[in-house]
Protein backbone atom coordinates (compact mmCIF):
# COMPACT_ATOMS: atom_id res chain seq x y z
CA UNK A 1 0.00 0.00 0.00
CA UNK A 2 1.47 3.22 -0.85
CA UNK A 3 1.81 6.42 1.51
CA UNK A 4 1.40 9.42 0.15
CA UNK A 5 2.41 13.26 0.27
CA UNK A 6 -0.96 15.79 1.94
CA UNK A 7 -0.19 17.33 -2.09
CA UNK A 8 -0.55 14.05 -3.84
CA UNK A 9 -3.60 12.77 -1.20
CA UNK A 10 -4.94 16.64 -2.70
CA UNK A 11 -4.10 15.64 -6.41
CA UNK A 12 -5.93 12.08 -5.80
CA UNK A 13 -9.05 14.35 -4.34
CA UNK A 14 -8.67 16.45 -7.40
CA UNK A 15 -8.66 13.85 -9.92
CA UNK A 16 -11.24 11.89 -8.23
CA UNK A 17 -13.84 14.70 -8.58
CA UNK A 18 -12.66 15.17 -11.96
CA UNK A 19 -12.34 12.14 -13.29
CA UNK A 20 -15.17 9.98 -11.35
CA UNK A 21 -16.59 12.63 -12.03
CA UNK A 22 -18.10 13.68 -8.69
CA UNK A 23 -18.77 16.95 -7.15
CA UNK A 24 -16.50 17.72 -4.09
CA UNK A 25 -19.53 18.57 -2.17
CA UNK A 26 -20.02 14.23 -2.44
CA UNK A 27 -16.69 13.89 -1.93
CA UNK A 28 -16.37 15.20 1.19
CA UNK A 29 -19.99 13.44 2.32
CA UNK A 30 -18.76 10.13 1.44
CA UNK A 31 -15.76 11.13 3.45
CA UNK A 32 -17.72 12.06 5.96
CA UNK A 33 -19.83 9.03 6.18
CA UNK A 34 -17.06 6.91 6.48
CA UNK A 35 -15.80 8.71 9.45
CA UNK A 36 -19.46 8.88 10.93
CA UNK A 37 -19.69 5.14 10.26
CA UNK A 38 -16.36 4.58 12.07
CA UNK A 39 -16.83 6.74 15.18
CA UNK A 40 -20.72 4.78 15.87
CA UNK A 41 -18.64 1.62 15.68
CA UNK A 42 -15.78 2.70 17.94
CA UNK A 43 -18.50 5.30 20.49
CA UNK A 44 -21.86 3.14 20.38
CA UNK A 45 -22.81 4.58 23.49
CA UNK A 46 -25.46 7.89 22.65
CA UNK A 47 -25.56 9.38 26.21
CA UNK A 48 -22.37 10.80 26.15
CA UNK A 49 -22.06 14.32 24.63
CA UNK A 50 -20.31 14.55 21.63
CA UNK A 51 -18.12 18.28 21.29
CA UNK A 52 -17.00 18.67 17.33
CA UNK A 53 -14.62 21.20 16.89
CA UNK A 54 -14.41 22.70 13.29
CA UNK A 55 -12.11 24.26 11.54
CA UNK A 56 -12.79 26.64 8.51
CA UNK A 57 -11.38 24.24 5.91
CA UNK A 58 -12.11 21.21 4.03
CA UNK A 59 -11.79 19.33 7.72
CA UNK A 60 -13.92 21.56 9.00
CA UNK A 61 -16.34 20.56 6.39
CA UNK A 62 -16.16 17.49 6.86
CA UNK A 63 -16.65 17.83 10.84
CA UNK A 64 -20.29 20.02 9.82
CA UNK A 65 -21.20 16.96 7.83
CA UNK A 66 -20.09 14.31 10.48
CA UNK A 67 -22.54 16.77 13.21
CA UNK A 68 -25.24 16.37 10.89
CA UNK A 69 -24.89 12.64 10.89
CA UNK A 70 -24.22 12.11 14.09
CA UNK A 71 -27.21 14.27 14.50
CA UNK A 72 -30.04 12.06 12.54
CA UNK A 73 -28.17 8.68 14.33
CA UNK A 74 -29.43 10.46 18.14
CA UNK A 75 -26.17 11.71 19.48
CA UNK A 76 -26.40 14.49 21.58
CA UNK A 77 -24.22 17.07 20.43
CA UNK A 78 -22.34 21.13 20.64
CA UNK A 79 -20.96 22.02 17.83
CA UNK A 80 -17.70 24.73 17.72
CA UNK A 81 -16.06 26.96 14.76
CA UNK A 82 -12.64 27.98 15.34
CA UNK A 83 -13.23 30.93 13.40
CA UNK A 84 -9.94 31.28 11.07
CA UNK A 85 -11.47 32.48 8.73
CA UNK A 86 -14.75 34.62 8.03
CA UNK A 87 -15.47 32.98 4.36
CA UNK A 88 -14.14 29.76 5.04
CA UNK A 89 -13.58 26.91 2.04
CA UNK A 90 -16.85 26.41 -0.25
CA UNK A 91 -17.59 23.11 1.20
CA UNK A 92 -17.17 24.13 4.57
CA UNK A 93 -19.86 26.94 4.05
CA UNK A 94 -22.27 24.61 1.88
CA UNK A 95 -22.21 22.49 4.81
CA UNK A 96 -22.56 25.15 7.52
CA UNK A 97 -25.92 26.24 5.09
CA UNK A 98 -27.03 22.28 5.59
CA UNK A 99 -26.18 22.33 9.69
CA UNK A 100 -28.25 25.74 9.89
CA UNK A 101 -31.33 24.36 8.05
CA UNK A 102 -32.09 21.41 10.73
CA UNK A 103 -32.09 24.51 12.67
CA UNK A 104 -32.14 22.31 16.53
CA UNK A 105 -27.97 22.53 16.67
CA UNK A 106 -26.26 25.29 18.09
CA UNK A 107 -23.41 26.59 16.53
CA UNK A 108 -20.87 28.42 18.42
CA UNK A 109 -18.43 30.36 17.02
CA UNK A 110 -14.29 30.92 18.88
CA UNK A 111 -12.57 33.64 17.76
CA UNK A 112 -9.11 34.57 18.75
CA UNK A 113 -9.13 36.00 22.64
CA UNK A 114 -12.54 34.37 23.41
CA UNK A 115 -12.72 32.85 26.38
CA UNK A 116 -12.09 28.98 26.12
CA UNK A 117 -14.94 26.81 26.15
CA UNK A 118 -16.60 24.62 29.12
CA UNK A 119 -15.55 21.53 28.22
CA UNK A 120 -16.72 18.17 30.13
CA UNK A 121 -13.63 15.47 30.61
CA UNK A 122 -17.02 12.92 30.21
CA UNK A 123 -17.09 14.25 26.48
CA UNK A 124 -16.11 12.81 23.36
CA UNK A 125 -14.09 15.16 21.28
CA UNK A 126 -14.25 15.20 17.27
CA UNK A 127 -11.10 16.65 16.51
CA UNK A 128 -12.29 18.63 12.97
CA UNK A 129 -10.00 21.95 13.25
CA UNK A 130 -7.16 21.14 10.92
CA UNK A 131 -6.50 18.40 7.96
CA UNK A 132 -3.77 18.01 5.91
CA UNK A 133 -4.20 21.76 4.22
CA UNK A 134 -2.31 22.33 7.70
CA UNK A 135 0.44 25.59 6.10
CA UNK A 136 2.16 26.55 9.62
CA UNK A 137 2.42 25.44 12.94
CA UNK A 138 -0.24 26.39 15.02
CA UNK A 139 0.53 28.76 17.99
CA UNK A 140 -0.65 31.73 20.47
CA UNK A 141 -4.45 31.56 21.09
CA UNK A 142 -5.06 28.29 18.93
CA UNK A 143 -2.22 26.23 21.02
CA UNK A 144 -4.02 26.97 24.39
CA UNK A 145 -7.11 25.84 22.98
CA UNK A 146 -5.52 22.97 21.57
CA UNK A 147 -3.88 22.51 25.42
CA UNK A 148 -7.28 23.02 27.18
CA UNK A 149 -8.86 20.20 24.90
CA UNK A 150 -6.00 17.70 25.49
CA UNK A 151 -6.13 18.18 28.73
CA UNK A 152 -9.76 18.12 29.37
CA UNK A 153 -9.59 14.44 30.05
CA UNK A 154 -12.14 13.95 26.98
CA UNK A 155 -12.07 11.13 24.79
CA UNK A 156 -10.91 12.25 21.17
CA UNK A 157 -11.29 11.31 17.75
CA UNK A 158 -9.70 12.72 15.07
CA UNK A 159 -10.83 13.37 11.56
CA UNK A 160 -8.31 12.58 8.75
CA UNK A 161 -5.45 13.63 11.07
CA UNK A 162 -5.20 15.06 14.39
CA UNK A 163 -5.28 18.92 14.13
CA UNK A 164 -1.78 20.73 13.88
CA UNK A 165 -0.02 17.72 13.23
CA UNK A 166 2.23 17.81 9.62
CA UNK A 167 1.42 14.93 7.49
CA UNK A 168 4.89 15.02 5.94
CA UNK A 169 7.07 16.69 7.93
CA UNK A 170 8.30 17.32 11.71
CA UNK A 171 5.39 19.03 13.02
CA UNK A 172 6.91 22.11 15.74
CA UNK A 173 3.75 23.98 16.85
CA UNK A 174 1.01 22.60 19.28
CA UNK A 175 -1.21 19.66 18.13
CA UNK A 176 -4.27 17.94 19.38
CA UNK A 177 -3.25 14.47 20.96
CA UNK A 178 -6.24 12.13 19.71
CA UNK A 179 -6.64 8.91 21.57
CA UNK A 180 -8.01 7.47 17.91
CA UNK A 181 -7.50 9.11 14.91
CA UNK A 182 -9.20 7.88 11.16
CA UNK A 183 -7.35 9.11 8.16
CA UNK A 184 -9.03 8.72 4.73
CA UNK A 185 -7.63 6.70 1.90
CA UNK A 186 -4.08 5.68 3.04
CA UNK A 187 -1.79 6.24 6.18
CA UNK A 188 0.23 8.88 6.67
CA UNK A 189 3.77 9.34 6.91
CA UNK A 190 3.70 11.18 10.06
CA UNK A 191 1.50 8.05 11.99
CA UNK A 192 4.33 5.78 11.13
CA UNK A 193 7.37 7.63 13.84
CA UNK A 194 6.86 6.81 17.59
CA UNK A 195 7.23 11.09 18.20
CA UNK A 196 4.07 11.38 16.78
CA UNK A 197 2.65 8.39 18.82
CA UNK A 198 1.10 10.83 20.98
CA UNK A 199 -0.92 12.59 18.05
CA UNK A 200 -2.43 10.02 16.62
CA UNK A 201 -3.30 7.33 19.46
CA UNK A 202 -4.35 4.34 18.06
CA UNK A 203 -5.42 5.28 13.84
CA UNK A 204 -6.92 3.48 11.01
CA UNK A 205 -7.28 4.12 7.59
CA UNK A 206 -10.44 3.68 5.23
CA UNK A 207 -11.42 3.83 2.16
CA UNK A 208 -13.52 6.51 0.58
CA UNK A 209 -12.84 5.64 -2.93
CA UNK A 210 -10.48 8.18 -4.24
CA UNK A 211 -9.74 6.93 -7.87
CA UNK A 212 -8.28 3.71 -8.28
CA UNK A 213 -6.30 4.60 -11.51
CA UNK A 214 -4.69 7.85 -9.88
CA UNK A 215 -3.35 5.80 -6.42
CA UNK A 216 -1.82 2.49 -9.05
CA UNK A 217 -0.14 5.55 -11.07
CA UNK A 218 1.44 8.05 -8.08
CA UNK A 219 4.22 7.32 -7.77
CA UNK A 220 6.06 7.47 -4.26
CA UNK A 221 8.87 6.27 -2.35
CA UNK A 222 6.91 5.50 0.96
CA UNK A 223 5.25 2.03 1.12
CA UNK A 224 3.33 0.45 4.19
CA UNK A 225 3.76 -3.41 4.52
CA UNK A 226 0.31 -4.83 3.90
CA UNK A 227 -1.19 -8.84 3.56
CA UNK A 228 -1.40 -8.33 0.19
CA UNK A 229 2.29 -6.98 -0.53
CA UNK A 230 3.91 -10.14 1.95
CA UNK A 231 1.35 -12.82 0.02
CA UNK A 232 2.51 -11.90 -3.03
CA UNK A 233 5.97 -12.31 -2.57
CA UNK A 234 5.94 -15.50 -0.59
CA UNK A 235 6.58 -18.76 -2.05
CA UNK A 236 4.61 -22.14 -1.76
CA UNK A 237 7.09 -25.28 -1.35
CA UNK A 238 6.67 -27.68 -4.76
CA UNK A 239 6.30 -31.42 -4.61
CA UNK A 240 9.59 -32.07 -5.62
CA UNK A 241 11.94 -29.89 -3.73
CA UNK A 242 14.44 -30.94 -1.25
CA UNK A 243 16.71 -29.49 1.44
CA UNK A 244 19.24 -28.69 -1.15
CA UNK A 245 16.55 -26.14 -2.79
CA UNK A 246 16.21 -24.17 0.56
CA UNK A 247 19.59 -23.11 0.91
CA UNK A 248 22.32 -23.37 3.31
CA UNK A 249 22.72 -20.83 6.19
CA UNK A 250 25.85 -19.91 8.30
CA UNK A 251 25.03 -18.50 11.51
CA UNK A 252 27.97 -16.48 13.52
CA UNK A 253 26.38 -16.77 16.79
CA UNK A 254 27.22 -16.81 20.89
CA UNK A 255 29.91 -16.19 23.30
CA UNK A 256 30.14 -17.16 26.67
CA UNK A 257 26.59 -16.12 28.79
CA UNK A 258 25.20 -15.37 25.27
CA UNK A 259 24.64 -18.37 23.72
CA UNK A 260 20.90 -18.26 24.29
CA UNK A 261 20.97 -15.27 21.62
CA UNK A 262 22.96 -17.86 19.34
CA UNK A 263 19.79 -21.02 19.95
CA UNK A 264 16.86 -18.10 19.20
CA UNK A 265 18.11 -16.89 15.47
CA UNK A 266 19.14 -20.54 14.93
CA UNK A 267 15.90 -22.03 16.04
CA UNK A 268 13.83 -18.68 14.10
CA UNK A 269 16.27 -19.16 11.23
CA UNK A 270 15.14 -23.65 10.94
CA UNK A 271 11.58 -22.38 11.17
CA UNK A 272 11.46 -19.95 8.11
CA UNK A 273 11.75 -22.90 6.02
CA UNK A 274 16.13 -23.11 6.03
CA UNK A 275 17.26 -26.24 4.09
CA UNK A 276 20.44 -26.41 6.09
CA UNK A 277 21.74 -24.08 8.95
CA UNK A 278 25.59 -24.24 10.42
CA UNK A 279 26.20 -22.33 13.57
CA UNK A 280 29.76 -20.88 14.13
CA UNK A 281 29.89 -20.76 17.89
CA UNK A 282 32.46 -20.90 20.77
CA UNK A 283 33.52 -24.03 22.37
CA UNK A 284 31.69 -23.77 25.38
CA UNK A 285 28.39 -23.10 23.11
CA UNK A 286 28.81 -27.01 21.70
CA UNK A 287 27.42 -28.94 23.70
CA UNK A 288 24.21 -26.49 24.60
CA UNK A 289 23.33 -25.94 21.02
CA UNK A 290 23.83 -30.03 19.99
CA UNK A 291 21.80 -30.54 22.42
CA UNK A 292 19.36 -27.74 21.96
CA UNK A 293 19.24 -27.60 18.53
CA UNK A 294 19.55 -31.08 16.88
CA UNK A 295 18.30 -30.02 13.58
CA UNK A 296 21.48 -27.61 12.90
CA UNK A 297 25.42 -28.35 12.53
CA UNK A 298 27.66 -27.00 14.69
CA UNK A 299 31.23 -25.49 13.60
CA UNK A 300 33.38 -24.79 16.46
CA UNK A 301 35.62 -21.86 17.02
CA UNK A 302 39.06 -22.59 18.42
CA UNK A 303 38.17 -20.07 21.23
CA UNK A 304 36.58 -21.51 24.30
CA UNK A 305 34.53 -18.29 25.10
CA UNK A 306 34.32 -16.16 22.30
CA UNK A 307 34.35 -15.93 17.77
CA UNK A 308 37.79 -15.64 17.37
CA UNK A 309 37.52 -17.41 13.66
CA UNK A 310 35.32 -18.12 11.13
CA UNK A 311 34.82 -21.41 8.53
CA UNK A 312 35.32 -20.85 4.46
CA UNK A 313 32.01 -19.16 3.22
CA UNK A 314 32.45 -21.53 0.08
CA UNK A 315 29.27 -23.88 0.75
CA UNK A 316 26.83 -21.09 2.36
CA UNK A 317 23.63 -19.28 0.90
CA UNK A 318 24.21 -16.43 3.32
CA UNK A 319 25.77 -15.72 6.49
CA UNK A 320 23.87 -14.17 9.69
CA UNK A 321 26.47 -12.39 11.61
CA UNK A 322 25.87 -10.79 15.22
CA UNK A 323 23.35 -12.01 17.57
CA UNK A 324 25.49 -12.86 21.30
CA UNK A 325 28.95 -12.29 19.41
CA UNK A 326 29.82 -9.59 22.25
CA UNK A 327 32.49 -6.51 20.98
CA UNK A 328 35.93 -8.28 22.00
CA UNK A 329 38.85 -7.51 19.96
CA UNK A 330 38.94 -11.06 18.78
CA UNK A 331 35.73 -11.16 17.68
CA UNK A 332 36.20 -8.09 15.80
CA UNK A 333 39.40 -9.23 14.00
CA UNK A 334 37.06 -12.14 12.57
CA UNK A 335 34.10 -10.28 12.01
CA UNK A 336 35.54 -7.59 9.62
CA UNK A 337 37.53 -10.05 7.98
CA UNK A 338 34.65 -12.07 7.12
CA UNK A 339 32.26 -8.90 6.32
CA UNK A 340 35.34 -8.46 3.63
CA UNK A 341 35.21 -11.95 2.28
CA UNK A 342 31.68 -12.44 1.51
CA UNK A 343 30.35 -12.35 -1.69
CA UNK A 344 26.58 -13.07 -1.20
CA UNK A 345 24.16 -10.68 0.76
CA UNK A 346 24.67 -11.15 4.44
CA UNK A 347 22.55 -10.17 7.59
CA UNK A 348 24.20 -7.97 10.34
CA UNK A 349 22.61 -7.73 13.46
CA UNK A 350 23.36 -6.52 17.05
CA UNK A 351 27.16 -6.74 18.21
CA UNK A 352 28.19 -7.10 14.16
CA UNK A 353 26.51 -3.63 14.17
CA UNK A 354 28.44 -2.17 17.12
CA UNK A 355 31.56 -3.38 15.85
CA UNK A 356 30.71 -2.38 12.39
CA UNK A 357 29.76 1.35 13.77
CA UNK A 358 33.50 1.39 15.16
CA UNK A 359 35.04 0.90 11.96
CA UNK A 360 33.53 2.60 9.35
CA UNK A 361 35.70 2.19 6.88
CA UNK A 362 34.04 -1.32 6.46
CA UNK A 363 30.91 0.23 5.16
CA UNK A 364 31.67 0.23 1.71
CA UNK A 365 32.72 -3.57 1.94
CA UNK A 366 29.67 -4.74 2.93
CA UNK A 367 28.39 -7.23 0.47
CA UNK A 368 25.28 -5.25 -2.18
CA UNK A 369 22.27 -5.96 -0.92
CA UNK A 370 22.99 -6.92 2.51
CA UNK A 371 20.56 -6.41 5.50
CA UNK A 372 21.42 -4.33 9.01
CA UNK A 373 18.88 -4.46 11.27
CA UNK A 374 19.83 -2.01 13.72
CA UNK A 375 17.55 -0.66 16.36
CA UNK A 376 17.33 3.24 17.17
CA UNK A 377 20.59 3.64 19.22
CA UNK A 378 22.46 0.91 16.80
CA UNK A 379 21.33 2.81 14.24
CA UNK A 380 22.87 6.34 15.99
CA UNK A 381 26.10 4.85 16.60
CA UNK A 382 26.25 3.65 12.66
CA UNK A 383 25.18 6.65 11.59
CA UNK A 384 25.07 9.58 13.54
CA UNK A 385 22.56 11.69 15.30
CA UNK A 386 19.13 13.29 13.87
CA UNK A 387 16.79 15.96 15.13
CA UNK A 388 13.69 14.05 14.73
CA UNK A 389 12.58 10.80 12.84
CA UNK A 390 11.86 12.49 9.61
CA UNK A 391 15.54 13.90 9.62
CA UNK A 392 16.61 10.23 10.50
CA UNK A 393 14.64 8.36 8.05
CA UNK A 394 16.14 10.51 5.22
CA UNK A 395 19.38 9.57 6.71
CA UNK A 396 18.78 5.84 6.71
CA UNK A 397 17.68 6.41 3.12
CA UNK A 398 20.80 7.98 2.27
CA UNK A 399 22.72 5.35 3.54
CA UNK A 400 20.89 2.21 2.11
CA UNK A 401 20.99 4.01 -1.64
CA UNK A 402 25.20 5.29 -1.07
CA UNK A 403 26.28 1.68 0.41
CA UNK A 404 23.93 -0.36 -1.91
CA UNK A 405 22.74 -1.69 1.12
CA UNK A 406 19.06 -2.43 3.27
CA UNK A 407 18.55 -1.08 6.63
CA UNK A 408 15.77 -2.15 8.66
CA UNK A 409 15.27 0.06 11.28
CA UNK A 410 13.41 -1.74 13.72
CA UNK A 411 10.46 0.06 16.16
CA UNK A 412 6.89 0.09 16.62
CA UNK A 413 6.29 0.24 12.67
CA UNK A 414 9.69 -0.96 11.42
CA UNK A 415 11.00 0.71 8.43
CA UNK A 416 12.87 -1.27 5.63
CA UNK A 417 15.23 1.42 3.68
CA UNK A 418 16.46 -0.39 0.16
CA UNK A 419 19.05 0.91 -2.00
CA UNK A 420 16.79 2.27 -4.96
CA UNK A 421 15.68 4.86 -2.57
CA UNK A 422 12.43 3.15 -1.11
CA UNK A 423 11.26 2.67 1.98
CA UNK A 424 8.69 -0.06 3.92
CA UNK A 425 6.78 0.38 7.00
CA UNK A 426 5.88 -2.59 8.71
CA UNK A 427 2.19 -2.92 9.55
CA UNK A 428 2.53 -5.80 11.88
CA UNK A 429 4.08 -6.31 15.94
CA UNK A 430 3.15 -4.99 19.09
CA UNK A 431 4.20 -3.87 22.03
CA UNK A 432 4.54 -7.24 23.25
CA UNK A 433 7.79 -7.85 21.30
CA UNK A 434 10.26 -5.35 23.36
CA UNK A 435 11.65 -8.00 24.85
CA UNK A 436 15.18 -9.53 25.03
CA UNK A 437 15.84 -11.61 21.77
CA UNK A 438 13.58 -10.80 19.80
CA UNK A 439 15.96 -8.92 17.21
CA UNK A 440 17.71 -12.28 17.36
CA UNK A 441 15.03 -13.86 16.04
CA UNK A 442 14.01 -11.71 13.33
CA UNK A 443 18.05 -12.20 12.26
CA UNK A 444 17.06 -16.00 12.11
CA UNK A 445 14.23 -15.49 10.45
CA UNK A 446 16.35 -12.89 7.46
CA UNK A 447 18.83 -15.13 7.37
CA UNK A 448 16.36 -18.42 7.12
CA UNK A 449 14.75 -16.18 3.73
CA UNK A 450 17.97 -15.12 2.59
CA UNK A 451 19.26 -18.40 2.36
CA UNK A 452 16.65 -19.70 0.63
CA UNK A 453 17.00 -17.64 -2.56
CA UNK A 454 14.11 -14.69 -1.81
CA UNK A 455 15.74 -11.79 -2.93
CA UNK A 456 17.50 -9.57 -0.30
CA UNK A 457 14.28 -7.30 -0.60
CA UNK A 458 11.39 -9.82 -0.40
CA UNK A 459 13.34 -11.62 2.51
CA UNK A 460 13.91 -8.18 4.33
CA UNK A 461 9.76 -7.38 3.84
CA UNK A 462 8.46 -10.92 4.16
CA UNK A 463 10.97 -11.67 7.33
CA UNK A 464 10.14 -8.21 8.84
CA UNK A 465 6.42 -8.92 8.25
CA UNK A 466 6.23 -12.34 9.31
CA UNK A 467 7.96 -12.00 12.60
CA UNK A 468 5.31 -9.11 13.69
CA UNK A 469 2.42 -11.46 12.39
CA UNK A 470 3.61 -13.71 14.53
CA UNK A 471 3.74 -11.52 17.88
CA UNK A 472 0.58 -10.58 16.88
CA UNK A 473 -0.47 -13.98 16.92
CA UNK A 474 1.32 -14.89 19.85
CA UNK A 475 -0.21 -12.02 22.14
CA UNK A 476 -3.75 -13.14 21.43
CA UNK A 477 -3.14 -16.19 23.13
CA UNK A 478 -0.40 -14.61 25.72
CA UNK A 479 -0.76 -10.82 26.60
CA UNK A 480 1.62 -8.96 26.17
CA UNK A 481 3.66 -8.92 29.21
CA UNK A 482 4.31 -12.99 29.34
CA UNK A 483 5.48 -12.70 25.56
CA UNK A 484 8.99 -13.88 25.63
CA UNK A 485 10.92 -13.93 22.14
CA UNK A 486 10.73 -17.95 22.05
CA UNK A 487 7.11 -17.52 21.85
CA UNK A 488 7.98 -15.53 18.35
CA UNK A 489 9.56 -18.94 16.61
CA UNK A 490 6.08 -20.95 18.12
CA UNK A 491 3.71 -18.73 16.36
CA UNK A 492 5.88 -18.30 13.07
CA UNK A 493 4.72 -21.72 11.33
CA UNK A 494 1.13 -20.11 12.02
CA UNK A 495 1.97 -16.73 10.62
CA UNK A 496 3.09 -18.60 7.81
CA UNK A 497 0.22 -20.53 7.25
CA UNK A 498 -2.14 -17.37 7.25
CA UNK A 499 -0.12 -16.32 4.27
CA UNK A 500 -0.95 -19.82 2.41
CA UNK A 501 -4.30 -19.49 3.01
CA UNK A 502 -3.91 -15.88 1.20
CA UNK A 503 -1.82 -17.56 -1.88
CA UNK A 504 -4.56 -20.47 -1.83
N1 LIG B 1 -8.17 14.87 0.05
C1 LIG B 1 -9.12 14.06 0.42
O1 LIG B 1 -8.99 12.89 0.31
C2 LIG B 1 -10.31 14.62 0.99
C3 LIG B 1 -10.15 15.50 2.02
N2 LIG B 1 -11.13 16.07 2.66
C4 LIG B 1 -10.85 16.75 3.89
O2 LIG B 1 -10.21 17.97 3.61
C5 LIG B 1 -9.08 18.12 4.42
C6 LIG B 1 -8.11 19.07 3.80
O3 LIG B 1 -8.80 20.28 3.63
P1 LIG B 1 -8.12 21.68 3.30
O4 LIG B 1 -9.19 22.64 3.10
O5 LIG B 1 -7.13 21.49 2.21
O6 LIG B 1 -7.31 21.97 4.60
P2 LIG B 1 -7.73 22.12 6.14
O7 LIG B 1 -9.11 21.77 6.43
O8 LIG B 1 -6.66 21.43 6.86
O9 LIG B 1 -7.70 23.69 6.42
C7 LIG B 1 -6.70 24.45 6.05
C8 LIG B 1 -7.17 25.89 6.17
O10 LIG B 1 -6.66 26.45 7.33
C9 LIG B 1 -5.62 27.40 7.03
N3 LIG B 1 -4.50 27.11 7.90
C10 LIG B 1 -3.57 26.19 7.73
N4 LIG B 1 -2.71 26.15 8.76
C11 LIG B 1 -3.15 27.10 9.64
C12 LIG B 1 -2.70 27.56 10.92
N5 LIG B 1 -1.63 27.01 11.51
N6 LIG B 1 -3.39 28.53 11.53
C13 LIG B 1 -4.47 29.07 10.96
N7 LIG B 1 -4.97 28.69 9.74
C14 LIG B 1 -4.29 27.73 9.09
C15 LIG B 1 -5.31 27.20 5.56
O11 LIG B 1 -4.90 28.39 4.99
C16 LIG B 1 -6.64 26.66 5.02
O12 LIG B 1 -7.48 27.74 4.75
C17 LIG B 1 -8.60 16.73 4.63
O13 LIG B 1 -7.76 16.60 5.74
C18 LIG B 1 -9.92 15.99 4.80
O14 LIG B 1 -10.36 16.05 6.13
C19 LIG B 1 -12.47 16.06 2.00
O15 LIG B 1 -13.52 16.11 2.81
C20 LIG B 1 -12.73 14.87 1.11
C21 LIG B 1 -11.64 14.24 0.48
K1 LIG C 1 -8.38 16.98 12.21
Amino acid sequence: MKILTAQQTRDADAYTIQHEPIPSIDLMERASTVFTDWFCEQFPMRHQMVHVFCGTGNNGGDGLAVARMLHARKYDLQLSICRFSETGSEDFRENLERLRSLRDIEIREIREDDPLPALEGTAIVIDAIFGSGLNRPVSGYWARLFEHINESGAAIASIDIPSGLFADEASKGAYIQADRTLTFELPKLAFLFPENQNAVGNWTHRSIGLAPDFLEKVETDNYYIDREMVAGLFRKREKFDHKGTFGHALLVAGSYGKVGAAILSARAALRSGLGLLTIHAPRCAYEILQISIPEAMVSIDRHRHYISEWPQLDSYDTVGIGPGIGQGQMTKEAILPLIESAEMPIVLDADGLNILSKNPDYFGKLPANSILTPHPKEFERLFGPTENNFERNQLQRDMAARYGIIIVLKGAHTCIALPDGNCYFNSTGNPGMATGGSGDVLTGILTGLLAQQYSAQSAAILGVYLHGLAGDMAVKKLESHALVSGDLIKFLGKAFLSLHADRT
